[in-house]
């Protein structure tokens, strides 16, 4: 299972948020500001929209991967990390 994966590339998202580097996508959403961070999630989740009323799965998957990964850069981007959004549903989940 991938989560494990999930929580390594978290980790890697907050070293290029508070280790920027000048080679890294990630270091350079971070430098935009929160704004374009929120517009990439945006955009990426219109296009996962887009794709899940087509029949490529393919492209519906890698669209999906790239919200879920700008997701992350957001919620680092706004100080939080995937454990405070789990602990909600967890608390949902009762
Ligand atoms: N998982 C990802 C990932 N998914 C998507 N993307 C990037 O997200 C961008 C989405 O493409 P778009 O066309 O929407 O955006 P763009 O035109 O490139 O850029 P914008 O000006 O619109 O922001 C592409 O540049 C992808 O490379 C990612 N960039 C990095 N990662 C991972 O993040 C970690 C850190 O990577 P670096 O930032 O490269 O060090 C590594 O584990 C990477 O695998």
């Amino acid at each position: 299972m991938s989560l494990k994966f999930l929580e390594s590339l978290e980790q890697t998202i907050k070293d290029r948020h508070d280790n920027p580097s000048d080679s890294s996508y990630t270091s350079s959403l971070f430098a935009k500001g929160i704004n374009k961070v929120a517009q990439k999630v945006g955009e990426e989740a219109v296009e996962v929209v887009i794709e899940a009323k087509d029949d490529n799965e393919e492209l519906f998957l890698n669209e999906a991967a790239d919200l879920l990964y700008h997701y992350i850069v957001l919620l680092r981007a706004k100080g939080y990390s995937l454990e405070d959004v789990t602990k909600i549903l967890e608390e949902r989940h009762k």
